[in-house]
């Protein structure tokens, strides 16, 4: 197939040699004229250092370049950019299938990547990749299992076979809803993870912490007509595992350094790599209010990172609430 990749971060770049190693044509977009330099040099040290791209894999600072010839479109760009580049690609568009890999919410309207490009496109040809997959690992063929979802199958199962290769094992699933909110809700509880490791690295608490997290995402996605199986599976319980307990999460690492007494502003300016949680806390934060769900872990994130309240006291609060059933 000819793919485009719309985004060459660390994400983009990783799957981007998925796709070449599978037999695919691949351009890739990228906004950063130092990252095309690096990447018709063979690298991108800005995104994933020490990882030698091929040269075949076609970097181009024109959109229209990765829209106009390909089958398939993949978004690697951070969720509060989906918006933005979609009215971008929408005079290009012609029908393709686009795979979203974004994990987040728009801030200001709550909504998921499908939703957005659902307003602005109308599309009918949407598949989301999800699950536990760093793109440092992705990138060292380091086997990892993702789900492709959508609400037509037979697209899931195109995306299945064309990304699937023996390190890169791709399920299906129809649950965009589930699948979505998945990915994007667990980032918001490694940044809460992070916290535990930078206060103290305390193995009960982080157990607890990713348990009831798991619970409380579920919560909001139910009530947001999500399937409840979802997650138990990959883009559900997987993801979280692996981004509130990897040394490569950017999510995990923002709450430790919380943890350690930095200042969110100064840590975001000193990394160059999209911590999604930090901008899905404040899309839910207002919402759960409205709606009355109970997602108490969620809610002392956002007040530590915004409300400047010290995270032992979040821990105390969260500790101290009224005692309940488990179900
Ligand atoms: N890195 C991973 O391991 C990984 C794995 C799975 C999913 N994801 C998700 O994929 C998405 C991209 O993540 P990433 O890690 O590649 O991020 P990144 O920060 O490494 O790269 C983001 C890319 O998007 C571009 N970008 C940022 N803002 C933009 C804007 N406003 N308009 C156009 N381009 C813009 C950047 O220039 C860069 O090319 C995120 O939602 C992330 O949660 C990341
Ligand atoms: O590094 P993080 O925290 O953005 O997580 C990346 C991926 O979502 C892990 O699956």
């Amino acid at each position: 197939m000819n793919i485009g990749i719309i985004g060459s971060g660390s994400w983009g770049t990783s799957i981007s040699k998925v796709l070449l190693n599978n037999g695919h044509n691949i351009k890739i977009w990228t906004r950063d004229e130092h990252v095309f330099n690096s990447l018709k040099n063979g690298e991108n040290p800005y995104y994933l250092p020490g990882i030698s791209i091929p040269k075949s894999i076609i970097p181009t600072l024109k959109l229209e370049e990765v829209i106009s010839d390909s089958e398939l479109i993949v978004l690697a760009i951070p969720a509060q950019a989906i918006r933005s580049i979609a009215e971008q690609i929408k005079p290009l568009y012609s029908n393709q299938i686009i795979v979203n890999l974004a994990k987040g919410l728009e801030i200001s309207t709550q909504k998921r990547v499908s939703e957005i490009l659902d307003e602005v496109l109308k599309i009918n040809k949407y598949v989301v990749l999800s699950g536990p997959s760093h793109a440092e690992e992705v990138a060292r063929d380091i086997p990892t299992s993702i789900v492709a979802a959508s609400n037509n199958m037979e697209l899931a199962k195109i995306v299945q076979e064309n990304f699937s290769n023996v390190s890169f094992r791709v399920y299906t699933n129809n649950d965009i809803v589930g699948v979505e909110l998945g990915g994007a809700i667990k980032n918001v509880i490694a940044i809460s993870a992070g916290i535990i490791d930078g206060i103290g690295g305390w193995d009960n608490s982080k157990a607890a912490l990713i348990t009831r997290g798991l619970a409380e995402i579920t919560r909001y996605g139910i009530k947001k007509g999500a399937k409840k199986d979802t997650f138990s599976g990959l883009a559900g319980l997987g993801d979280l595992i692996v981004t509130c307990t990897s040394q490569h999460s950017r999510n995990r690492y923002v709450g430790e350094m919380i943890g350690r007494g930095k200042k969110l502003d100064e840590i975001i300016e000193n990394m160059n790599m999209v911590a999604e949680g930090v901008y899905t806390v404040k899309a839910l934060y207002e919402e759960i209010k409205d709606l009355n769900i109970e997602m108490p872990i969620t809610e002392k994130t956002y007040e530590v990172l915004y409300l400047n309240k010290d995270p032992r006291k979040a821990i105390h609060e969260l500790m101290m609430r009224e005692l309940k059933d488990e179900n």
